[in-house]
């Protein structure tokens, strides 16, 4: 560290264990590094190597700190279960980040005038000792839709009756996450209060109403709706000049004419519901491109095979030319970004939903757990810049190929279809808009760039 550091802030990051909050955490830090601040991104040795390996983008700006944890099981995912329980060993195993992080606070604090921590809504058990050292300051990044949150606060509230504000018809927390995760957020709840602030991955361009709500709730603390994150621009080829070969395929084809299939790191469909998905597609003559890879585990660097899931017999010959099945790490944000993507169907994590919508890509949205229901909520009633595949009221049962088919169908071949297209693309114009010079997102986030260099 450079010596006149104690005269300055610097920042200390600290994501929860699994993608979709490991990668905005460090898109976050590249925006943070940018400004000549020093960023420091804390997490255990295999978490740390899991989000470099897929950033699209280097990071030799950002201080990493990996920690060792005691060993965890890393089993793979349960079909059966629609949570993804089998991911909480290993968050588990990052409650013993706490006495690392705090070392590293006690020698950060002690060089620099101020240390930022942000730390992730689910690990703010792990970041408690921060209280201890009068120049940290503390900030909470919610990595979910405002939407989402403010739902949940709102429940944890006893749903007060809200004047002038009317929430969209939104499935209640209970359901969509399991009983033992309810304890686990249940305990990260407690220590919320000690926050200087909340964090959004999201604009008011696309959350305005909600972000307003959670600063009703949040009792004169700052909400800072920061997002999103989402780099607006990637290159065709990774930082090592990969190109997956998708990308090649996509180029040949006419523009907006492909569905791009993918349900995140964190879903394990059951055999029967690939199949269907599989002869929907097929049945709906629409190009496509279908990432089919299970979950991630725990570590995903544990040496097990993971699962291969099998096709309809000749399935693959019978799409050849009509569509690609990817089994390894897509390119998301590059296949999102090509004109030839037309539609996107999606477990609507948030990550995904934020890639799409800065990308004016139309969704059709299949919801698996947790924040996703209400996401889809977000993208289908409110912004109208989807459709539904699977309703959040038939989790239970299966989709059947039809109901595939047809989706696909009313997304990319029909009047209905192009008109959410065209409501898709000018809200993505309104989004970059307010990422440029003078636009509201650039304006929240040099604002709070400011505030903590005070
Ligand atoms: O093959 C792949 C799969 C995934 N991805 C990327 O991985 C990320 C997945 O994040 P998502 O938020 O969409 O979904 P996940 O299910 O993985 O995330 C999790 O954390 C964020 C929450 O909002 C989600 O509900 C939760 O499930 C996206 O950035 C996506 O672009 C790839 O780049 N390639
Ligand atoms: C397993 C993790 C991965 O992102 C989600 C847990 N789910 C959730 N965690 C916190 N708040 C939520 N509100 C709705 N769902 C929520």
């Amino acid at each position: 560290m450079a010596l006149n550091d104690e005269t300055k802030v610097v920042v200390l990051l600290l994501p929860f264990p699994v993608q979709g909050h490991l990668n905005p955490f460090l898109q976050l830090s590249h925006l943070i590094a940018a400004q000549n601040i020093a960023v420091h991104y804390v997490g255990t040795v295999t978490h740390i190597r899991q989000a470099k390996l897929r950033y699209h983008n280097a990071t030799s700006n950002i201080h990493f700190h990996a920690f060792e944890v005691p060993p965890y099981v890393s089993p793979p995912p349960n079909p059966e279960d629609d949570f993804p329980s089998h991911l909480i060993p290993s968050f588990e195993a990052s409650a013993h980040l706490r006495e690392p992080v705090g070392k590293l606070l006690q020698s950060l604090s002690s060089q620099a005038k101020r240390v930022v921590l942000i730390n992730d809504s689910l690990m703010a058990s792990v970041a408690q000792d921060a209280a201890n050292f009068s120049n940290v300051e503390r900030y909470c990044f919610q990595v979910f839709s405002a939407l989402n949150t403010a739902g949940d606060f709102w429940e944890q509230m006893g749903k007060p009756p809200l004047a002038d504000f009317h929430f969209p018809d939104i499935p209640s927390l209970q359901g969509c996450i399991s009983a033992q995760f309810t304890d686990f957020l249940t305990a990260q709840n407690e220590f919320r209060k000690f926050n200087n602030g909340d964090i959004y991955n999201t604009s008011r361009v696309i959350e305005g109403p909600y972000v307003e709500l959670l600063e009703r709730f949040n009792g004169g603390k700052e909400v800072w709706a920061l997002g999103p994150f989402t780099p607006l621009a990637v290159e065709k080829k990774d930082s090592i000049g990969f190109s997956h070969p998708c990308m090649e395929w996509l180029d040949k084809q006419e523009p907006s004419s492909v569905i791009y299939v993918s349900f995140g790191t964190t879903t394990a469909l059951r055999d029967e519901q690939i199949q269907e998905l599989a002869t929907g597609l097929e049945q709906s003559k629409q190009k496509f491109i279908w990432v089919l890879r299970d979950a991630d585990k725990g570590d995903i660097f544990d040496g097990s095979e993971a699962k291969r899931y099998e096709l309809p017999e000749g399935f693959e010959e019978r799409v050849e030319g009509m569509g690609l099945v990817v089994r390894d790490w897509a390119p998301q944000m590059e296949i999102l970004s090509h004109s030839s993507t037309g539609g996107f169907m999606s477990h609507c994590g948030w990550n995904s939903c934020l890639e799409s919508l800065t990308r004016g890509v139309p969704m059709a949205t299949w919801a698996m757990h947790s924040d996703q229901p209400r996401n889809a909520v977000l993208v289908t009633d409110v912004l109208k810049v989807g459709l539904i595949v699977k309703d959040w009221e038939q989790r239970k049962s299966l989709v059947s190929a039809s109901v595939i088919e047809n989706a696909v169908r009313r997304l990319m071949e029909t009047k209905e279809g192009d008109e959410i297209r065209k409501r898709a693309v000018k809200l993505k114009d309104e989004i970059h808009r307010s990422m440029d010079e003078g636009g509201v997102s650039r304006m929240e986030m040099a604002s709070f760039i400011a505030h903590i260099s005070r």
